[in-house]
């Protein structure tokens, strides 16, 4: 019986715990997940150095995670104790569990080490209230000229119950989609749909390189989006609920840009 581990790394190195180093380092193999988020300084090298040599780390893409685990599981069964490092949290806004649900049925243990997500730091910068916040859902790249609107019916649903929404934005080929494109794809969603879920004037809030030096968390009007210097992706979008606690309005405040 071997051991399969899920271990979020946090969103930059400065968040990476003890117990994190702990079970990488002894660990026979490390997959860094290398597409369900990014990271301004976690890379393989670094966690060769906080692991030593004995530890291979390897990247880890999307077909090996989802379809293509066989090679995972052949390094259990020989009895390989095997780690899934992740940016984030391991088991926030991304998803292992058929890789657990396989190794479990062969016999394997598990062990998910939780990590600080990009979802709850940036709850937490928001000024909002944790209690509020609906379904999340990722903004996605259009294929050809076909958007999805998925967003826009899950942020119409949150509004209707005077819920905040959080965007995550889509990352293809690596590249991490921007808010300005995140929010264009939002207006034209409106366009399409008619439906009011969506005006200019609305605020949102946008987290810029979330756990990093040069982070921002900046609330503005859609309006503005357009002539905003951000920093450079990874972004997250925050759209408030239309009806605020009088608490949230005085914190949303504080994030307006000048
Ligand atoms: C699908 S989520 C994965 C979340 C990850 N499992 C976690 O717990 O943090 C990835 C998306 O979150 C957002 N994101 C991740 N890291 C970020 C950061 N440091 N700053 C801003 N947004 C970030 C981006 O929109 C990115 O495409």
């Amino acid at each position: 019986m071997s051991l399969l581990k899920l271990i979020g790394l946090g969103l930059s190195s400065k968040f990476i715990t003890k117990k994190a180093i702990e079970e990488l380092s002894s660990s026979d193999i490390i997959y860094l997940d290398s597409y369900t988020s990014l990271s301004c300084d976690i890379n393989e090298e670094l966690i060769s150095s906080l692991t030593g040599n004995n530890v291979r780390v390897l990247s880890a893409n999307r077909p090996l995670l989802e379809n293509n685990f066989e090679i995972i599981l052949k390094y259990l069964d020989e009895g390989k104790n095997i780690a899934i490092a992740t940016i984030g949290d391991p088991m926030i806004a991304t998803t292992h569990i058929s890789l657990i649900t396989e190794a479990k049925s062969r016999g394997h243990e598990f062990l998910i080490v939780p990590g600080v997500s990009v979802h709850c730091y940036m709850i937490s910068k928001s000024m909002l209230s944790s209690y509020r916040f609906g379904k999340s859902v990722t903004i996605v790249y259009p294929f050809g000229d076909k958007i999805d609107m998925t967003p826009y019916y899950v942020l119409k649903e949150n509004q209707e119950r005077k819920l905040h929404t959080i965007f995550y934005l889509d990352i293809r080929d690596g590249k991490p989609m921007s808010a300005k494109e995140a929010v264009s794809l939002l207006l034209k969603m409106e366009e399409t749909e008619k439906m009011k879920v969506i005006s200019r004037d609305d605020v949102i809030i946008v987290g810029q390189r979330l756990g990093c030096q040069d982070e921002e968390v900046v609330a503005m009007k859609l309006s503005d989006v357009v002539n905003y210097q951000f920093k450079p992706q990874p972004h997250i979008i925050v759209y408030p609920s239309k009806s605020l606690h009088f608490m949230e309005s005085e914190g949303l405040k504080c994030l307006m840009k000048r």
